[in-house]
């Protein structure tokens, strides 16, 4: 299919795929490898796992070095993220994890009634040894950026409204950028018994062989932007936006009229909290509209560039020009000035932000494997 050999192709790396320390794309920091270490040794003291992934990457957060002691361990999967993720597919993932004997939960870290709902499942998973151990210790898992530290926060802000705790509460430090965490720590979250939950750092392995794993994780923030560079990422993403058709679905943006319909109908619903970067800090209304306008402009420009397109998304090269076309509609979109010398560095930075944030809409890249493939 065209979407391989055009990353393959753009990203000039011929045959090569994301590793530690060849070619193009060098992505795994030293401080990595001791920290997996420090993971798979307190591994092997957990009473309890949350693997947290990312719910827009089901099956590519997954730390494949890990999931062998992992799944010898009480886990819960912690589908993160998931008010960025599509709601019918992710019922699906959450039912494929079910089908394969796996507890999974999709969870929203920043919220807490959401967080309390995994608790519940860790309190379950937990209730035979409670009778038994003085002190348990519940481990979060998960390669960078999917969420680990807001979890924590969340979890450490239930318990304390339950429990009374004695130590003074540390928050865990939640940063928009991957490997923000650096080393582990511990925070009590109950007494009798004692309830430890150790956050981890966000780890990632030395080399993945395939490269659209690797486009996906650089896409979900878990790897810098610029040890791939944002272009790359961005030409992954309409790539990917383009072979499944999805800028035809703003079909309904398509012409001026139908859009100040279409924002006056949507305003009602209109929720402040929705526009939040990855900071959290608030947006005043006029921040708010021009977001909203510009996300239905950049809409409209990919919806408009694919309807037009006379070439076949399916080959390489027809994929290749449409998207050069769309660096250029993307650019008027979002009024980056036509001369400014970094200009496609910035339609990157400025489109990913859209996506990352779930402004273009709610996402998930994984394919739900099939849980019955048809006999040969
Ligand atoms: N939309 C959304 N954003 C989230 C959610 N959980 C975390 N984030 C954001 O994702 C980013 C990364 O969150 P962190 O908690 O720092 O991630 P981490 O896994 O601890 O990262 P490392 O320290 O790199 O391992 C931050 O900008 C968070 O605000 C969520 O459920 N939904």
């Amino acid at each position: 299919m065209g979407l391989k050999r055009i990353v393959k192709k753009s990203l000039g790396l011929g045959e090569m795929g994301f590793t530690k320390d060849g070619g193009n794309i060098n992505w795994f920091p030293g401080h990595m490898a001791a920290a997996t270490r420090a993971i798979k040794s307190r591994l092997k003291l957990s009473d309890l796992v949350i693997e947290v992934r990312d719910s827009r990457i089901p099956l590519s957060s997954a730390h494949p070095e890990l999931q062998s002691q992992l799944s010898s361990k009480r886990r819960i999967l912690a589908l993160n993220k998931k008010d960025l993720a599509n709601p019918n597919i992710l019922n699906k993932w959450v039912h494929y994890f079910d089908s394969c004997n796996q507890d999974c939960i999709a969870i929203n870290g920043h919220s807490k009634s959401s967080v309390q709902k995994l608790l519940e499942l860790v309190e379950l998973k937990l209730k035979e040894v409670i009778s038994r151990e003085p002190t348990l210790l519940v481990m979060v898992v998960g390669v960078p950026n999917v969420g680990k530290s807001a979890l924590i926060n969340s979890i450490h802000q239930i318990a304390a409204s339950r429990f009374p705790v004695q130590e003074k509460m540390k928050r865990a430090r939640v940063g928009p950028l991957p490997g923000v965490t650096q080393d582990i720590a511990g925070f009590k979250i109950a007494n009798r018994p004692s309830i430890y939950v150790l956050d981890t750092p966000g780890v990632l392995v030395p080399s993945i062989s395939d490269i659209e794993t690797g486009l996906k994780l650089a896409l979900a923030g878990s790897v810098k932007d610029s040890v791939v560079g944002e272009e790359r990422i961005v030409q992954y993403l309409l790539a990917v936006l383009n072979s499944r058709g999805t800028p035809l679905h703003w079909r309904h943006l398509n012409n001026r009229s139908e859009v100040n319909q279409f924002e006056s109908d949507n305003k009602r619903e209109y929720n402040p909290k929705d526009l939040r970067p990855q900071s959290r800090k608030p947006l005043n209304v006029s921040d708010m509209l021009y977001v909203e306008d510009m996300v239905t402009e950049v809409q409209r420009a990919l919806h408009v560039s694919l309807s037009e397109f006379d070439g076949n998304v399916e080959d390489e090269n027809d994929l290749e020009n449409l998207i050069e076309q769309q660096f250029e509609v993307l650019q008027k979109a979002l009024k980056i000035p036509h001369k400014a010398s970094e200009a496609r560095l910035m339609v990157s930075k400025k489109f990913l932000t859209l996506f990352r944030t779930g402004k273009l809409g709610p996402f998930i890249l994984d394919d739900v494997p099939d849980v019955n493939p048809p006999k040969p």
